[in-house]
């Protein structure tokens, strides 16, 4: 079977949503990606650095022939295409691509670290890629047993985008 593999996608710098959208555009016009599954929007308040627009979050699921090292170059010219630059660490960003799983491959070079090493923290992207399949395995465990341990709190700042 292809591996399953989930790439998160956030923005908080106007448009927004031309952002998003086209980076799933890009994505698709990609002949060595495949899109299988897209979760809804989400409107999620900035977490870490906080003095920032609230974000546009969500989760595709993709199969791919491209190694995960690939896969990451691919998303960081999507990013760079769509005008991303990088200034503060955790800063705003036009677009921002993060390869969260892949498959049950686990990577840990000076480039790349999969399972994205906070994605078990980050409400963000816990509730849509559980939206897609909550009984995908990140370190031996469910998504949905990561989102069951989040705050009230932490949930109640991500909702599902209402208007298009
Ligand atoms: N799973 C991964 N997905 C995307 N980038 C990764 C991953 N693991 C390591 N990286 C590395 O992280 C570097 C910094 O990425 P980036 O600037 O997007 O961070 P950030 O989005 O500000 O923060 P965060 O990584 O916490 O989401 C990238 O240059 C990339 O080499
Ligand atoms: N709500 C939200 N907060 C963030 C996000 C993000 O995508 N959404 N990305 C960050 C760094 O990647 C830091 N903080």
């Amino acid at each position: 079977m292809k591996p399953r593999v989930f790439i998160a996608l956030g923005a908080n710098i106007p448009p927004k949503n031309h952002y998003l959208n086209e980076a799933l555009r890009k994505l698709e016009a990609d002949t060595s990606i495949k899109m299988i599954h897209q979760s809804s929007v989400y409107e999620t308040a900035p977490v870490g650095y906080t003095d920032q627009d609230y974000f546009l979050n969500m989760v595709a699921e993709v199969e791919t022939v491209y190694t995960p090292e690939e896969l990451l170059t691919a998303c960081q010219s999507i990013e760079q295409s769509l005008g991303r630059r990088r200034t503060i660490k955790n800063g705003p960003r036009t677009i921002d691509l993060d390869l969260l799983i892949y498959g049950n491959e686990t990577v840990k070079t000076e480039q790349l670290t999969i399972p994205h090493p906070r994605m078990k923290e980050r409400a963000f992207v816990l509730v849509p890629l559980a939206e897609i399949d909550a009984s995908i395995e990140i370190d031996g465990k469910q998504v949905w047993e990561y989102v069951n341990k989040l705050s009230q709190e932490e949930l109640a700042d991500v909702r599902k985008r209402e208007t298009d």
